[in-house]
């Protein structure tokens, strides 16, 4: 199946009637490089030959909606009450965007009440709805100079209709939901029920994800500087394995099922000798295994830098009977100690091959994306903010705004949750980090084995699109799914 048009087509509420305060400024401006006009739309794919293929005149090919103000909008700012939350797991400039949220609101649309709702969705419970606080300019000034979230977050279920209906209590008309994969499901299952009820509730995302596992994002918010962070790990164990007779440094970064953090932190540090994430298994054994391969590199040089994803070789710690099987309050799988297998095996293998090894190991884990935004995704937090304002006034529902292809779109909340980015074997990041690690393996960089899976076990969604450079998507392929029909791509 081909994605049309249509597919990429957000939902509004309705006409927009009012106009906005944007509107004199927007009759002024001209279409340029850097504006696009309301009306124009942003191309999902960006290179000849995708484009050649769909043999579709251009106004047919596949688009977003640009983000950004409208002339007219939806709702008469007077009579708006806005809702933030915050969802999941932390992430650099969760308070960037709500800061950026409350001052777009409030200092160009002229909103006057804000509700802040507490520990994620669970602030949107019947029992919690009246705790929200009032954001205001004044609370929100000072917030980006800290990491996590003023509103707290939370994992775990709560009911659509239920916080249906405390939005309706608190007279909520247009809901931020700053969250990732879970978050949009869950902003998705919530503007469903308003839907059903036929009520006129704006839901807008604005996704997050330390992973940078999204997909329809150039890269996600906050993960520049968590991988910065992370670096500044990789770069401490290195100093300490150098110093080490034989010495290991071994570094255990975040990433689930995407091992992004671990490929662009080495590469922003370039002492890494191994890099391991879940898209590439790896065996420990054999002449090409990790043990050996290892060991080669403490005889050679005297030590060894290793970067793992803590997703990455789960498939070793089942064979030894090391996964619990279990899943958080959200449902998202809990994962094996791959930290302590390395550790243990690397000890047990070069103990065994006469060697010394001093092992240095460092798991940051919440280090890593407890930071400060830095300037930059400041720059991209507040940017993304004001286009989620605009899309809300404007009458967007269920839908995001992403940039893609360095530009603002609206993206409908349901392709956000079809599928996950994942780092492709195939593509260029990896090759970066083969090339930075100085190790051009013959299987994609299976390190020695040949059976390179890039589908997830627990893999959801409608299609596929294997992640390429910067975020960025490269070849899509087909993926059938559980109980479902045959899934759609692009092509
Ligand atoms: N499949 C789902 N359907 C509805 N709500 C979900 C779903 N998955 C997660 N959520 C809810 O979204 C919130 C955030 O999800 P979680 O997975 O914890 O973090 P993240 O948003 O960072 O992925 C939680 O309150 C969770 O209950
Ligand atoms: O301990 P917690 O809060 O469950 O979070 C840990 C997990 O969340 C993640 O950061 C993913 O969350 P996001 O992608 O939603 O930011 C994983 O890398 C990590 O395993
Ligand atoms: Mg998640």
């Amino acid at each position: 199946m081909t994605m049309h048009l249509d597919d990429l087509r957000v939902r509004h509420l309705g006409e927009c009637h009012y106009d906005s305060p944007f509107s004199e400024m927007l009759a002024a401006k001209r279409t340029s490089p850097h504006y696009v006009a309301e009306g124009d739309r942003v191309l999902l794919e960006d290179t000849v030959s995708m484009l050649t293929e769909h043999d579709l005149p251009p106004a047919e090919l596949p688009s977003f909606e640009a983000a950004g103000p409208r002339r007219k909008i939806y709702f008469d700012p007077a009579r708006v009450t806005a809702g933030v939350v915050t969802c999941g797991g932390l992430c650099p400039g969760l308070n960037d965007v709500i800061r950026g949220i409350v001052q777009e609101l409030t200092v160009h649309y002229g909103v006057k009440r804000i509700l802040g709702f507490r520990n994620g969705l669970r602030g949107l419970t019947a029992e919690n709805c009246h705790d929200a606080e009032d954001l205001t300019p004044d609370r929100v000034r000072e917030i980006h100079n800290s990491g996590g979230t003023i509103l707290g977050s939370s994992r775990g279920g709560q009911d659509p209709d239920e916080m249906v209906d405390s939005l309706v209590l608190r007279g909520v008309n247009a809901l931020f939901v700053i969250g990732g994969d879970g978050g949009m499901r869950a902003a998705t299952n919530l503007a469903a029920a308003i839907r059903r009820r036929g009520l006129e509730i704006a839901v807008i995302g604005v996704p997050k994800t330390i992973d940078n596992d999204l997909p329809y994002t150039d890269q996600s918010f906050g993960f520049q500087s968590a991988f910065a962070q992370a670096a500044n790990f990789i770069a401490s164990v290195a100093t300490e394995a150098a110093a080490s007779p034989d010495g290991i440094g071994i570094v255990k970064l975040m990433g689930r099922h995407s091992g992004f953090i671990a490929c662009y932190a080495s590469l922003a540090r370039n002492a890494a000798d191994v890099v391991l994430i879940p898209e590439v298994p790896f065996a420990l054994e054999g002449p090409d295994g990790l043990l050996a391969r290892v060991e080669r590199h403490v005889r050679e040089k005297g030590f060894v830098v290793i970067v793992v994803a803590e997703g990455a070789g789960q498939d070793l710690l089942e064979e030894r009977g090391l996964l619990a099987d279990a899943t958080d309050p959200s449902g998202n799988a809990k994962l094996g100690d791959i930290g302590a297998l390395l550790r243990e095996t690397i000890t047990a293998h070069l103990t065994e091959a006469d060697l010394s090894p001093t092992v240095r190991y460092i798991d940051p884990s919440y280090a890593v994306r407890s930071v400060t935004a830095n300037a930059y995704d400041s720059v991209y937090c507040l940017r993304l903010a004001h286009a989620a304002v605009h899309a809300a006034m404007a009458g967007r529902t269920e839908t995001a705004v992403v940039r893609w292809r360095r530009r603002f779109v609206h993206v409908p909340m349901p392709l956000i949750i079809s599928h996950r980015n994942e780092v492709d074997p195939d593509g260029d990041l990896w090759m970066s980090v083969l090339e930075a690690t100085g190790y051009l393996a013959p299987t994609r960089g299976s390190h020695g084995r040949s059976d390179v899976k890039t589908v997830p076990h627990d893999y959801r969604g409608i299609c596929q699109l294997s992640h390429d450079r910067d975020g960025g998507v490269g070849e899509p392929r087909d993926v059938e799914l559980p109980g479902a029909g045959p899934v759609r791509s692009f092509r």
